[in-house]
């Protein structure tokens, strides 16, 4: 059964520690986003994992360079998962992965921005990550043409554990269910409902059902 992973893309504990209270009973993963860690540092990490013992906290640091030392830092924390990025040189996301053993958490490696994603995810799955984020971040989903689609694709053909991120919503989640995923992350679908518990669990009812 795939996994739900919300994105909570908002700038302040406090809105990201609300809405994780809604949704919370729908979703196996819940993501801090980048710019929230930036905002907040590692303590939203910690007042999540102290708020949602149950579930999977993961940082969404998105690091690039000194991986060993950014993941402890966010293992430490509280974090169940962090980002490497697929960009990262190998020695970036082998150092993360060691802190991740330490800790016995895990990697993910997010391929924004890789100009051949697939291949990139098989790469890395060599290296022990948990997962790879097939990715078209919010700069790439505001680009004329965009379209989930090719995520799906890259899903479809990839061959090793992935997750699907970048527009995914209720009309497309079915397809990135069939199309292999492992994880379905969905940010803007849910954190700009009108009723994101709704939209939470709808997500959560048609994953099910797929
Ligand atoms: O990591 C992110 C941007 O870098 C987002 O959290 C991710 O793209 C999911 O959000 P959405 O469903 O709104 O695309």
């Amino acid at each position: 059964m795939a996994k739900l992973q919300v994105a909570i893309d908002l700038l302040t504990t406090e809105e990201a520690l609300a809405l994780a209270a809604k949704v919370a009973p729908y979703v196996d993963i819940i993501e801090l986003g980048t710019p929230l860690i930036k905002n907040m540092g590692s303590a939203v990490i910690t007042a999540m994992k102290n708020a949602h013992p149950d579930k999977l906290v993961f940082a969404d640091l998105k690091t690039a360079d000194a991986g060993e030392l950014e993941a402890d830092i966010a293992f430490k924390a509280g974090a169940d998962l962090v980002t490497v990025m697929g960009a990262a040189g190998d020695a970036t996301i082998i150092g993360a992965v060691k802190a991740a053993k330490a800790h016995n958490k895990g990697v993910v490696v997010d391929t924004i921005g890789y100009p051949d994603r697939v291949r990139r995810a098989q790469e890395v799955t060599k290296l022990g990550v948990e997962f790879v984020e097939l990715h078209a971040g919010l700069d790439e989903q505001w680009t004329a043409g965009y379209s989930i689609q090719v995520l799906i694709d890259e899903a479809a053909r990839v061959g090793v554990p992935v997750s699907v991120a970048g527009g995914v919503n209720i009309n497309n989640v079915t397809a990135v269910v069939k199309a292999g995923a492992k994880v379905v992350v969905a940010g803007a679908a849910i954190y700009g409902a009108e009723n994101p518990a709704e939209a939470a669990k709808e997500l959560r009812e048609a994953i099910d059902a797929a």
